[in-house]
């Protein structure tokens, strides 16, 4: 058994729908460590909040279904528990934070009051020990003078505020893993890298573990020490984020790289989008995933799903589904088709936009 803290394996998730099945997660693994963040990305309807939300079984009941895999925590099969413990695990094993603190804060109460809740639920404690805890999550998570803020409305907050504000109710039962849904997304770049700080600086203090999903590959490349690229419900590439930024090995990595905007982009040249959309995931029939869109496809990309393979490189634990890595396919060699995607120029582009996020700066 995996001795991961969190630890995804061949999971399948599908809802009913009006047409037919839609299977939205579809064979994912990915695991994580005590004190790791790791990040599932890729473009919108690729499964990952599916994949988050399945975690805590907070997909809607009457659609949704997990069809197979197993989701471990700490040893314990979470798609075996019942209501009543799956309900212990939410908030105090596990903390979901979303992409729009307004709607999951009550307008009509005090952000004070709203943490204090929180707390009280989890933990107990007298009023004026929830009151000093609630100053002292605040404190934690950088909101200035707290001790008067508390009595502040969510709608007194600017945006990265509030967000701050979602983190703290997620502290207040010290979680182990904080699932963090897309929580920079609507921030701007410098507010974006305060909130990323943010939970690094928790995840070294208070040794919890963070699984954040995004479509951003700068975010990414500043804040997670793993990624898993996901597309069309499930991994298409897995490495240390060094190593995903210095060798992506397959096709749809590479032009997720591609698309990260950058300053140093002359203001003429476009981002390098990927061409086409993900497929249907109700109507997947067999062979690669991104094949429709892929510029390298070949007869036998269309004949079978490649598997979840190690890269080239070598480098342990980079695995990519791709048949243009696959030695006995012949086509590494025929078709140097990674220095063709690889000019230097798109590269360096890559590493600044990056630095950037690292940086703080915008
Ligand atoms: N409640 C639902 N009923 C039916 N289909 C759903 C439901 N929720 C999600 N899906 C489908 O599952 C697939 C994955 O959706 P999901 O929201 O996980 O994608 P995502 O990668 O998080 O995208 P986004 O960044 O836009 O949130 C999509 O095809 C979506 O339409």
């Amino acid at each position: 058994m995996s001795s991961a803290l969190l630890d995804v394996s061949d999971l399948e998730v599908a809802f009913d729908t009006r047409r037919g099945r839609v299977k939205a997660v579809d064979g994912l693994s990915f695991s994580l460590d005590k004190g790791e963040i790791i990040a599932l990305v890729g473009e919108s309807g690729c499964g990952k909040s599916v994949a988050v939300r399945s975690v805590l079984k907070l997909l809607p009941e009457q659609t949704a279904r997990y069809e197979g895999g197993s989701i471990t925590l700490e040893g314990k099969d979470l798609l075996k528990l019942d209501d009543r413990a799956m309900q212990k695990i939410r908030g105090r094993d596990v903390a979901l934070i979303f992409q729009d603190p307004m709607s999951s804060l009550n307008p009509v109460l005090t952000i004070g009051k709203q943490i204090g809740e929180a707390i009280k639920r989890h933990q107990g404690g007298s009023r004026r020990q929830v009151a000093e805890r609630t100053i002292d999550l605040l404190r934690r998570v950088g909101i200035p003078a707290p001790e008067t803020r508390l009595k502040a409305y969510p709608h007194e907050f600017s945006g990265g505020m509030r967000q701050r504000v979602m983190i703290a109710m997620a502290l207040s039962c010290n979680p182990r893993v904080i699932l963090a849904d897309e929580i920079t997304t609507a921030l701007d770049v410098t507010i974006q890298a305060q909130i990323i700080d943010l939970l690094k600086s928790l995840v070294a203090d208070a040794g919890a573990a963070v699984v954040m999903i995004t479509h951003d590959m700068g975010i990414v490349a500043g804040a997670a020490e793993r990624v898993y690229v996901m597309y069309a419900g499930t991994v298409v590439e897995t490495a240390t984020t060094a190593d995903l930024f210095a060798h992506p090995a397959m096709p749809y990595t590479w032009g997720l790289l591609r698309s990260i905007p950058s300053l140093e982009r002359p203001v003429d040249e476009p981002l390098v989008p990927i061409e086409g959309l993900p497929p249907d995931v109700a109507r997947l029939n067999g062979g690669c995933r991104f094949r429709p869109r892929c510029a390298y496809r070949r007869a036998i990309c269309g004949q079978a799903e490649p598997p979840l393979a190690p890269t080239p490189d070598g480098v342990e634990g980079h695995l990519a589904r791709c048949w243009g890595l696959d030695p006995d396919q012949g086509w590494l060699r025929d078709t140097d088709w990674t220095k063709d995607l690889g000019d230097p120029v798109a590269m360096a582009e890559i590493s600044a936009a990056a630095a950037h996020v690292q940086d703080g700066k915008p």
